[in-house]
């Protein structure tokens, strides 16, 4: 069942009119489906079957603390990049040994934290970082979990701004060079090697990278194990792209058994850091039609929601579908370029969209639920939009609208 769906002509978020929802708390306004986030969720988790796996959802797909304590709940691990992702992630209530930490910059202060409330592992991007935290754990009498991740030069196939596999790509160490980085991990005081890790992009719609990827990664493990150097977990990352349009990504079930198929015999306990597959389409984003404007060229449906709200039409050229919200209202089609509030001509939800639409109407883009909050913005002096969680028949704010004040809260007037 679609958690999204028309009943009697209007669009339904669970048991609720979105239209109600946003009457209720305005728009522009991110609506998650609490049902949805856990069905994808299940969906990985449980195609593992008995095998032993950890799914750590990647928090910068979006972290809101309503929606990590969704999966804390289901007793996911997760995914972080920063120590602000740590820091969210405990106060949703997650369970520290089950973070994994990715990033290419992390600090000293956030090896520490990280150290201090114990997570499962570093991903290490490079060996620097390596020298880093085997200090930092020195200095506070700690041993760090490690893995390195590899970058298995694997072509993603996906947009070249979220392709990560690539030796051009500034991730990870290369395939060439990881068996002498295990063996300097190995020898150092303060680290413990337990894991392998990859992760090749964002928005992948085919299985066969992801494979390609697997098999360098068990072709390397097994180099390892020459040297005496055994792990415990293998990470394939996230990337699984999902249904924009006319995407056809394999179901999570199918990649995860396909994972399974070639990892089932190694005695490993396989991670996967999926962030899009679970919260995309776990979420909408919905905004008011201020204008219509036409000119000899264009029809444009000036909206409420702009880049500052989602920025990946903007930055990507991402095709996300727009729907009307309420099928009854009698309106003639046509075909619009839904723009923003913002003064760069990027600012753009959807272009050349057949859509029926007057001024005053809630439109929806849909599959918004990732990197869409989560990568918005203050510019041109918007507040950050509000988010709304619904579960069954109620709608709970999880993110206050915020407000002009709010805008200027850490700057200062010069005396
Ligand atoms: C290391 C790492 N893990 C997981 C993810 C999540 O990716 P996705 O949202 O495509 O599943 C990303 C982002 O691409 C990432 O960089
Ligand atoms: N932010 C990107 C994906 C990048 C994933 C982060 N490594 C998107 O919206 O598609």
């Amino acid at each position: 069942m679609d958690f999204f769906h028309y009943q009697n002509d209007k669009l339904y978020v669970e048991d609720l009119p979105v239209s109600q929802i946003a009457q209720q708390f305005g728009t522009p306004l991110y609506i998650y489906s609490r049902a949805t986030l856990e069905r994808h969720w299940h969906a990985f988790d449980n195609a593992f079957g008995e095998h032993p796996h950890l799914i750590c959802f990647a928090v910068k797909s979006n972290p809101n603390i309503a929606i990590l304590q969704t999966m804390a709940k289901l007793g996911s691990g997760f995914d972080i990049v920063s120590q602000g992702e740590l820091e969210r992630v405990l106060t949703a209530g997650g369970d520290a040994s089950k973070v994994v930490f990715s990033g290419v910059a992390k600090t000293e202060k956030e090896i520490a934290r990280a150290l201090e409330v114990g997570i499962r592992c570093f991903n290490v991007e490079s060996i620097p970082e390596l020298h880093r935290i085997n200090d930092v754990a020195g200095q506070l009498g700690k041993i760090a979990p490690i893995s390195l991740r590899v970058n298995p030069d694997v072509d993603a196939k996906t947009h070249p701004y979220i392709s990560t596999g690539l030796k051009e790509n500034k991730f990870g160490v290369s395939v060439e060079q990881a068996r002498e980085v295990y063996r300097l991990a190995a020898s150092l005081a303060n680290v413990k090697v337990v894991g392998m890790d990859c992760h090749i992009g964002s928005q992948l719609t085919e299985l066969q990278p992801f494979l390609d990827a697997t098999d360098r990664l068990i072709r390397l493990m097994e180099q390892l194990k020459e040297d005496g150097i055994h792990l415990h977990h293998l990470d394939l990352g996230g990337g699984l792209g999902v249904t924009y349009t006319d995407e056809t990504p394999p179901h999570p079930t199918e990649y995860t058994k396909a994972l399974l198929a070639k990892l089932k015999h190694y005695d490993l306990e396989i991670i996967l850091e999926p962030g899009r597959a679970i919260s995309a389409n776990s979420g909408i984003l919905v905004t008011k039609v201020e204008y219509i404007k036409t000119n000899e060229s264009r029809n444009f449906a000036i909206v409420d929601a702009g880049m500052n709200d989602m920025i990946r039409p903007a930055l990507y050229e991402a095709y996300m579908n727009i729907v009307e919200i309420d099928h009854t209202l009698a309106r003639e089609k046509a075909v619009y370029d839904v723009v923003g509030p913002i003064c760069e001509t990027s600012d753009f939800l959807g272009k050349q969209r057949e859509l029926a639409i007057a001024a005053g109407d809630y439109i929806a883009q849909r599959s918004a639920g990732a990197y869409g909050a989560s990568m918005s913005s203050n510019y041109n002096s918007r507040p950050r939009t509000a988010e709304v969680m619904v579960d069954g028949d109620q709608a709970y704010l999880i993110r206050q609208r915020e407000s002009y004040e709010n805008l200027w809260q850490l700057e200062h007037l010069l005396p």
